[in-house]
């Protein structure tokens, strides 16, 4: 487990829409530190939507660029990171993420998830398909098999079904200060 003094940086993971981009700039503002989304730089770096990305180079190579851009990441402080929903699928990101960054995981209800899936409006461009199946049998599919590797990358859990944005940022700065308090809410 990391010591409370040596955090010096926060990892937000977590399947699609469940607010790790909305919550990361909430927590970000509250200790001053800098805010960074992933799939924003990703994109930058691509010249293209995600949803572009892949359908060119495939998934392997979005997964390759994610880890890269993780790993120059962990060698900043007084970060605050929204990763993408897939980066447990690489076992060195959960590694690197479990070793040296507080790490959030948001959980969240399939029903809920299915229905901000639908209504969210970055969907079509950053979130495509990751199996070729309909999205209710995908995210029932990838959700069990990913729930174990954020389950066992995370030191803090939160139920984003339950909670605002805002109650969920102030828990993860509570948890920062106080490295022994609860570990889920
Ligand atoms: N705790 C929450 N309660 C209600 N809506 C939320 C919550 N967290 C996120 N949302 C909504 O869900 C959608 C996806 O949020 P986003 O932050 O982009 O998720 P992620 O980065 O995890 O994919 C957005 O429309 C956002 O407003
Ligand atoms: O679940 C995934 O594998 C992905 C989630 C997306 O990010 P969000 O979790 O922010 O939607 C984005 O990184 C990409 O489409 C891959
Ligand atoms: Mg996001």
């Amino acid at each position: 487990m990391l010591e409370g003094s040596a955090i010096q940086r926060i990892a937000l993971i977590g399947y699609r829409v469940t607010g790790k981009s909305t919550v990361g700039p909430l927590v970000a503002r509250r200790l001053g530190w800098r805010f960074v989304d992933m799939d924003q730089v990703l994109m930058e770096r691509f010249g293209d939507s995600i949803s572009g990305y892949v359908a060119l180079h495939g998934w392997e190579a979005f997964r390759d660029a994610e880890s890269d851009l993780l790993r120059e990441l962990s060698e900043s402080a007084h970060l605050v990171v929204a990763t993408g929903g897939g980066v447990v699928e690489r076992e060195t990101n959960c590694r690197v993420l479990s070793a040296s960054w507080l790490v959030v995981w948001l959980d969240c209800q399939l029903s809920v998830i299915l229905n901000r899936l639908r209504l969210d409006s970055k969907t079509a461009a950053q979130r495509p398909s990751l199996s070729g199946l309909d999205v209710v049998e995908e995210t029932a599919r990838i959700l069990e098999r990913r729930r174990p590797l954020y389950r066992h990358t995370a030191h803090l859990t939160l139920d984003s079904s339950r909670f605002e944005p805002e109650h969920m940022a102030e828990a993860i700065v509570a948890r920062l200060r106080n490295p022994s308090g609860p570990v889920d809410f």
